[in-house]
């Protein structure tokens, strides 16, 4: 496996959280913010962590916490921000509402570098999942080109990149659900 030192952590916990109504990285799960969750999931795999945020209360968490680049254009920007900052070629990147993840989840993405793919992603139950995946740090040009022509949508910037998908089997895919409403919430507190 590629070593730790050769990797960034990125963390996007941007944008409105208009569904849940409140700041979904504070929300708690097992007792810790789900930001948390992907701290630790990514933190034996990663040498850094940056956190992709306007929010200046993530500084709490003690990581290097950047602002969007470009502001109010969703998770594409925000992972372009990351891999501008990200001295690595690759970039582990995840959102801050999946706080099911797991470590070993992430190890699957970097077992399967490829040193063709510039982007590897986690398929899981048939969908794409862009915001659990693997980014070499040359899609950051691709990406501000896109941006930079209004482009918004993420799997459309990922599909322009070399992308491989890393399929789970039904028995991971349930530390892949991506919270983003009261109920979902409720759903995993139950
Ligand atoms: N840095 C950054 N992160 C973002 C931005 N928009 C969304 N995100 C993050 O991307 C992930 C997926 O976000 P979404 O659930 O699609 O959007 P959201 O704005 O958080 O929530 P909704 O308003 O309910 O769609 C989450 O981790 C967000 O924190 C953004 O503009 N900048």
């Amino acid at each position: 496996m590629i070593d730790k030192k050769h990797i960034t952590g990125i963390i996007l916990s941007g944008g409105k959280s208009s569904r849940m109504g409140t700041d979904k990285g504070f929300l708690l799960y097992d007792g810790k913010p789900f930001v948390q969750h992907s701290i630790e999931a990514l933190k034996p795999l990663v040498s850094t962590i940056i956190i992709v945020s306007n929010n200046e209360d993530y500084d709490v968490f003690g990581y290097n916490r950047i602002e969007d680049i470009i502001k109010n254009a969703g998770p594409l920007a925000g992972i372009y921000s990351g891999l501008k900052h990200s001295l690595t070629d690759y970039n582990l990147v995840l959102s801050c509402d999946i706080p099911l993840v797991k470590t070993d989840l992430l190890k699957k993405l970097i077992d399967a570098i490829d040193g063709e793919s510039e982007v590897i992603q986690i398929e899981s139950q048939g969908k794409n999942m862009p915001l659990i995946a693997l980014y070499k740090k040359p899609c950051e040009a691709v990406f501000l080109k896109l941006l930079n022509e209004g482009e918004r949508r993420l799997q459309f910037a990922v599909n322009q990149c070399k992308v491989k998908n890393v399929v789970l089997n039904n028995e991971d895919s349930c530390f892949t659900k991506n919270i983003n409403t009261p109920e979902q919430l409720n759903d995993i507190l139950k």
